[in-house]
């Protein structure tokens, strides 16, 4: 684009995922599949330097996890889970079945019914993300999935981190598991002696849990891709570039493969939150990933006009789009290649993050083209049926039967024949018309 610049650019923007972690992942999934709960040992002491017992998490151990947090913390929690409930369960009354008759004796319809088990995985690698089981396991039980396993990674006591685990139960996980990465997608994508296997995983992760979802997608379902963070803050003018900055670094600090990108109308804007990075660096204790995030895999983009920003963040297809602008609804209509989007500067990523009540677990790596967040639809299925009677059968039949003529799908054209009317004066003059030659 030439009304574009870049006032800093990632070295390597590419978005494949690297060959090296794909038969890395490849390994990790075929030895969970051929050696069940010895693999997860094993792999769980290789990345984790962990050994348990058991993989699955105890009632003493989640006891325990409710026993070793604050009334507050657990308010905390609750009121993520009880706004995560709320939204999706309002999601659940816009997503309908119907039954019509469409011509006289066709009635079509479709019913929308829950996946009967699904599988929740909560990222705890860096940081055991304490919102996340609300995220995935919450829509599931609102959906109505009969059957909802969560994994977590073990933290250094060979545990789930308690926070996370109390979540993961009052979210209603009805068996949890504590293993953590690829292992934990192949253990609920084939099932173990210990791990209930599942039809659909859903919840993101690092790259080698991406991966491993792409990988075993088929054998069963997955919500979509993911991966690493990523925020793209879409700014004009009247944007402060301090709250800029602050809001691009909680997403940087999840993850050095995090991508915070700046697209903004004002050169001042660009080169004043730049510095505000700098500033605001040094007072981060997550300093390390959010540099490393910011210094591989920022960017600036300066845009001449604002419909040339909104079409730059189109092109991102980005996780987070964040919409810092005098009047950011103006844009909504233009903008949507987007994980999720937060308007002005009172709605941070960082409240759907935690706490507001929308899902946290959105599309990574320009997924966005085809594709939303987690919803209450991600956990249903909707299926079609049809009921004709006579009549209906006597106007269709016809019309399948050309088609099926054209094809030469002769056992077809015959499956449609026989639902013809013996007495042709039945038909209506355009079926008579079309109905094939005996
Ligand atoms: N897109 C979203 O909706 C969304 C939501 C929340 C979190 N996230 C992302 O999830 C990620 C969480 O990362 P994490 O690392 O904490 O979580 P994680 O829980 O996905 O992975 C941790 C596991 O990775 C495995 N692992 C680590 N190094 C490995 C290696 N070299 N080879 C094979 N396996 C290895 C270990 O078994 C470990 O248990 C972050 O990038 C965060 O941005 C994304
Ligand atoms: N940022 C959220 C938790 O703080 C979760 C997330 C979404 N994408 C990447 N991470
Ligand atoms: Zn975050």
């Amino acid at each position: 684009m030439s009304d574009v610049t870049y006032l800093k650019e990632a070295e390597d923007a590419s978005l494949e995922i690297d060959q090296e972690v794909t038969e890395a992942v490849r390994e990790i999934l075929d030895d969970v599949r051929e050696n069940g709960d010895d693999a997860l040992h094993r792999l769980t002491q290789k990345f984790d330097d962990i050994e348990r017992e058991e993989i699955q998490v105890s009632e003493e151990e989640i006891e325990q996890a409710h026993e070793a947090l604050t009334e507050d913390e657990r308010a905390a929690i609750d009121n993520t889970i009880e706004n995560v409930r709320e939204f999706h369960e309002e999601q659940l009354q816009h997503v309908e079945g119907f039954e019509k008759e469409f011509e006289e004796g066709v009635n079509l319809g479709q019913r929308v019914v829950p996946v009967e088990s699904a599988g929740a995985y909560v990222p705890g690698g860096r940081h055991p993300l304490v919102a996340a089981p609300a995220m995935s396991i919450v829509p599931a039980k609102v959906a109505g999935v009969e059957e909802v396993v969560a994994c977590a990674p073990p933290q250094e006591n060979g545990t789930i981190q308690p926070a996370q685990l109390y979540a993961m139960d009052q979210a209603g996980a009805d068996r949890i598991y504590c293993v953590g990465g690829a292992q934990a997608i192949g253990s609920m994508a084939y099932g173990t002696e210990s791990v209930t296997g599942v039809d659909k995983i859903v919840g993101p992760g690092n790259i080698f849990t991406v991966e491993a979802k792409r990988q075993v997608f088929g054998h069963v379902g997955i919500d979509f891709l993911a991966g690493p963070s990523e925020v793209l803050v879409l700014a004009d003018e009247t944007a402060d570039p301090e709250l800029v900055a602050t809001d691009l670094l909680a997403q940087a600090e999840h993850d050095p493969m995090a991508r915070p990108i700046l697209v903004t109308t004002s050169r001042d804007v660009a080169e004043e939150t730049q510095e505000e990075l700098e500033a605001q660096f040094g007072r981060l204790r997550t300093e390390d990933t959010a540099r490393e995030s910011w210094d591989n895999n920022g960017e600036v983009v300066v845009a001449d006009d604002v419909d040339t920003a909104v079409d730059v963040a189109n092109d991102y297809a980005i996780e987070h789009l964040q919409v810092m602008t005098e009047n950011p609804r103006d844009l909504m209509d233009d903008l949507y290649n987007y994980g999720s989007m937060f308007l002005g500067d009172h709605s941070p990523v960082v409240f759907g993050d935690k706490a507001v009540g929308t899902n946290h677990s959105l599309p990574t790596l320009e997924v966005a083209r085809y594709s939303g967040g987690i919803t209450v639809g991600t956990y249903l299925k909707t299926l079609t049926h049809q009921q004709l009677t006579a009549e209906g059968a006597a106007t269709i039949a016809p019309w399948a039967a050309k088609i099926c003529e054209l094809e030469g799908t002769h056992a077809h054209q015959l499956s449609a024949e026989a639902r013809l009317p013996d007495d042709e004066s039945e038909l209506s003059e355009e079926a008579q018309r079309i109905k094939p030659s005996d």
